[in-house]
């Protein structure tokens, strides 16, 4: 029997696929079982134009057989078969695809779609195979015929008997070599557990022989090892279903038997597209945020199958950032893979379906803010500090897609409120949104700062995030309501004019220039307060930077020194007023001291270190005196 030759490109080819194409060795039984698939669905195709034919789902199935002593792994499908000249030409010309030509001359549109288009998958066995024989007899010959090569020197073919239309593969699996284990191809758990996590959702039954311990009959602790014939693949996807047939608790298993968390998910959402580009999706939103989401370990992404085959486990492209608490799944049958089914050629149409899926989580976000508050506020606990870095980040593009999905405590109402309920609420003539910033509601409530706006009935949010306020200056202002902290220079209240009225006298304001020249390193104005109700003294800033985002910016890594311009203010109403007039009139040399005592107080009221704490308390000290 003469041998025939690869052409030299294909010998070429050959060696490079075997070793450069694929990342993992394992996908060679997802190729082999793909292939095996491809063949049943033409089975299927001819049946629909050939009335002499019936496809009796039940004859059609894909077998894998292991020999261990003969170190052989078999994968056995009831398709098509393939005649002596495709074996010749499918199998013996690289990068010839039988699959490509048969779904281009059948005009295949419906949902079972062929998998195969490259025509390498195939030699992928020789990443793991000594040598590969197939026994194939097509469908209306009585002949069969045995392909047999050992990779790129070529390949035989013969006669052969075959009982019965379809294809046999066998795999010499290869001998340990070095660090690489082959043996696990044979291992029937392991291949197993390749089939479940790249072909669960192939069409057709995958059988084969597995081992298990069952309880001996008659016996109440007595095992015993049974091997039985098992279809280890789940075939339908549930994303294929109707929803209609679909409950919850279907959902929620599917969400747990593909560990996207160890959690129950708070809310799932179904997708069919049938537009320009065709796919389904589940997605989740997770109750719980995992343990590294907040960290640069955590990978975004939702598993991407192409017919029902798993692509990749994680597209991080499916999602944009702000949504990268959301897990699942996307299928679609018009992806441009590239040749390895690693990654994709293109990534307009993962573009255009990213667009989509975020317009969808948004929607269902919106939907439960809506209906189940309770849930939603259990979400936001979760993931709320995500969504505020996304209106963050990006120089603010997401904005206008977040804005209505945040949440903020609020000073009347003592729950957390969104900000058109906010606005809704908001007083006659009141032309902004307040807030203050800290580190707990009950530490803002305390701030002086809030007195007036709190005393004049204006609603407050509170601020407790390190990323809050960074959010609220990025957003600017909703529904045309700029924000304001509490802490500004300029509260612009409705009736500020009164207090306005009543003029500082030129002692008074001799005063504070004098402190201000005592601060004049650490504040760049001391003045009267408008807002301080009870308290002697605060710090308010002015310009961009507050206190709070000067706190968070210490934090970083590569800060700059960045500071608030503090302003000191001082109730002139309070006690501690009288007594620094009395002081500069009377002990003049001791105004020093009780400038930078009055200063460090409002520090630690603003819970910022001081910058002396032995000579602050020296002061104190010396005044108790
Ligand atoms: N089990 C099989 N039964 C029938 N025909 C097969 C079988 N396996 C392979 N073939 C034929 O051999 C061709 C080449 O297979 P191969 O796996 O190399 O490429 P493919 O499946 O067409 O494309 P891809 O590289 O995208 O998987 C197939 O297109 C098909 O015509």
């Amino acid at each position: 029997m003469a041998k025939q030759q690869f052409e030299a490109e294909s010998k070429r080819l050959l060696d490079l696929m075997i070793n450069s194409i694929y990342s993992k060795r394992e996908v060679f039984l997802r190729e082999l079982i793909s292939n095996a698939s491809d063949a049943i669905d033409k089975m299927y195709y001819l049946a629909l134009t050939d009335d002499s034919i019936t496809f009796d789902q039940s004859d059609y199935y894909i077998r894998i057989d292991v020999d261990k002593e003969k170190r052989q792994l078999t994968v056995t499908d009831t398709g098509i078969g393939m005649t002596k000249e495709e074996l010749a030409s499918n199998l013996g010309v690289i990068a010839k695809s039988g699959s490509l030509a048969f779904k281009n001359e059948n005009e295949i549109k419906d949902g079972h779609d062929i998998i195969g288009q490259f025509g390498v998958g195939f030699y992928a066995a020789f990443m793991v195979a000594d040598h590969v024989t197939v026994h194939s007899r097509a469908h209306g010959e009585e002949q069969a015929y045995q392909w047999y090569s050992e990779g790129a020197e070529g390949f035989t073919i013969e006669p052969c008997e075959k009982e019965s239309v379809g294809t046999t593969i066998t795999l010499k699996i290869k001998e340990n070599a070095d660090e690489e284990d082959f043996d696990q191809f044979l291992e029937p758990s392991h291949l197993q557990s390749i089939i479940k996590k790249y072909s669960d959702f192939i069409r057709y039954p995958i059988k084969m022989e597995l081992s298990e311990q069952k309880l001996k009959a008659d016996s109440d602790d007595e095992y015993e090892t049974v091997i039985e014939e098992k279809t280890v693949n789940s075939m339908v996807p549930i994303w294929k279903k109707n929803k209609s047939e679909l409950t919850d608790d279907d959902y929620i298993q599917f969400y747990q038997e593909k560990h996207y968390g160890f959690d129950q998910p708070l809310n799932h959402i179904h997708i069919s597209v049938d537009g320009n580009i065709r796919y389904q999706a589940i997605l989740y939103i997770p109750e719980t945020a995992p343990y590294d989401y907040y960290s640069a370990e955590y990978e975004k992404g939702l598993e991407l199958y192409s017919s029902g085959v798993l692509i990749m486990n994680k597209a991080p492209e499916l999602l944009p950032d702000y949504f990268s608490f959301v897990k699942g799944l996307v299928d679609s049958e018009d992806l441009s893979l590239n040749i390895s089914r690693e990654m994709l050629q293109h990534d307009r149409q993962l573009k255009l379906i990213e667009k989509n899926l975020t317009r969808k989580i948004k929607q269902e976000l919106l939907k439960m803010l809506r209906n189940d508050r309770e849930k939603y506020e259990k979400f936001f606990e979760a993931f709320g500090r995500q969504l505020k870095f996304g209106v963050y980040n990006d120089f603010g593009q997401h904005k206008e897609t977040l804005k209505d999905l945040l949440l903020f405590y609020s000073s009347t109402e003592k729950k957390l409120v969104t900000l058109k309920e906010y606005v809704e609420r908001m007083k006659e003539g009141q032309d902004s949104i307040f807030y203050a910033t800290g580190e707990t509601n009950a530490r803002i409530e305390r701030l002086p700062q809030t007195e007036l706006v709190q005393e004049k009935g204006y609603e407050i949010l509170y601020l407790t995030d390190d990323i809050d306020e960074f959010a609220i200056k990025m957003l600017v202002d909703y529904d045309e309501k700029t924000f304001k902290s509490v802490s500004s220079g300029d509260l612009n209240l409705v009736d500020d004019q009164d207090e306005e009225s009543v003029e500082l006298t030129d002692e008074e304001q001799a005063l504070f220039n004098k402190m201000k020249e005592i601060l004049k390193d650490k504040v760049t104005d001391v003045r009267r307060s408008k807002r301080l109700k009870s308290h002697p003294v605060c710090l308010t800033n002015e310009g961009e930077i507050s206190i709070e985002m000067e706190k968070v910016l210490s934090m970083m890594p590569d800060n700059q020194g960045i500071q608030a311009n503090k302003v000191l203010e001082i109730n002139t109403d309070h006690a501690i007023f009288q007594s620094l007039k009395t002081i500069e009139q009377n002990e003049a040399d001791k105004l020093e001291k009780y400038a930078n005592i009055l200063y460090n107080q409002a520090l630690l009221i603003e819970g910022l270190p001081i910058e002396d704490p032995l000579s602050f308390t020296n002061d104190v000290w010396e005044v108790l005196k």
